[in-house]
């Protein structure tokens, strides 16, 4: 297990910013930290990369305890932070080259620095001042030193603001590319973005967890009914349609195509192809529309 959370809490004052939360990441997983403003998502991300203590409860990372051993933590993790915080007087090079320092990486540093800077697409940008960078080219920078020193875990604090579609793109390819070797956690607010790259989604609100599962089987979860809307070559009837298992629901919303509801809106969808196979009928087009993650977030935050 790369990251094992274990009732890991942060008290700043009288204010419970993180509240005993656990969960455990594997290698080669993307995960979406997701909450509402103040949820406590950076507060947990800076416990986990060792730089900030917790009030009570214990966390590892590649087997390494947070606290007493946070210097093999940070050998092991890289980490965006929110702000990602860099010198505008440095020039590229010359900046990732202080943090190859940093990570005391020798004779190694030049190689992998020219390695990094391709990987993020800084190749048309490295010998600018980071000052002079576009916001979404002094993202990759900080993207860059995260991956500097080729850690085994990606912290990634809002990775992907103030970049422009095109940019946005570029950069969840990267990421989805990193986590196939990595163990890579993102928070974000864009519910899209959990949906483009994670496998996995955590969910937290005022400090605790209340949802952690695979994107699918959140994208099931909740109370709103799916539909499919169905058209077909062949007449139909309503009653052959509610005959199928899992709909609850049939409705016909314009002349052509039928509106089928369930709480299973994937089972309905194999059965649907089942019932035109076995009864030759063609469907000339099949559109289902499952609960969107955005829904279920703004649900499940609501309710707490
Ligand atoms: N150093 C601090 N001192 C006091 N309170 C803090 C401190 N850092 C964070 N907090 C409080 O802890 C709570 C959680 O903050 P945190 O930054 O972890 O939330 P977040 O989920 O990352 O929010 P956002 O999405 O807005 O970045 C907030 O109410 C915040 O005001």
């Amino acid at each position: 297990m790369s990251i094992q959370v274990s009732a890991l809490s942060k008290v700043y004052g009288e204010q419970r910013a993180v509240d005993a939360i656990s969960f455990e990441l594997k290698k080669g997983e993307i995960t979406g930290f997701l909450g509402p403003n103040g949820a406590g998502k950076s507060t947990t991300m800076k416990m986990i990369t060792g730089f900030l203590p917790p009030t009570s409860g214990t966390a590892t990372v590649c087997g390494f305890d947070i606290v007493t051993q946070s210097l093999d933590v940070r050998k092991r993790v890289g980490y965006l932070p929110e702000s990602n915080p860099l010198y505008y007087d440095m020039y590229l090079t010359e900046f990732l080259r202080f943090i190859a320092g940093i990570h005391r990486m020798g004779a190694n540093a030049s190689k992998r620095i020219d390695e990094v800077i391709s990987l993020t697409g800084l190749q048309p940008e490295r010998n600018k001042k980071i000052g002079a960078l576009s916001n979404g080219y002094k993202q990759r920078v900080g993207i860059a030193q995260a991956l500097l020193h080729d850690p085994e875990v990606l912290i990634l604090d809002e990775p992907t603001t103030g970049l422009d579609p095109n940019q946005l793109a570029d950069i969840r390819q990267l990421i989805k590319t990193l986590g196939a070797s990595k163990t890579v956690i993102l928070s974000t607010h864009i519910m899209q973005e959990v949906e483009a790259i994670c496998d996995r989604a955590i969910i937290i609100n005022k400090g605790k967890i209340i949802a952690d599962d695979r994107l699918s089987a959140l994208q099931q979860q909740g109370t709103a009914s799916g539909h499919i809307l169905v058209r077909f070559a062949e007449p139909v009837t309503a009653e052959e349609l509610a005959g199928i298992p899992g709909v609850t629901r049939v409705a016909a919303p314009d002349e052509q195509h039928w509106q089928l509801f369930s709480n299973e809106v994937d089972e309905v969808r194999k059965n649907l192809l089942q019932f035109a196979l076995i009864n030759n009928r063609n469907i000339l087009s099949l559109q289902s529309n499952s609960q969107s993650l955005e829904t279920i977030f703004r649900e499940l935050t609501k309710r707490v």
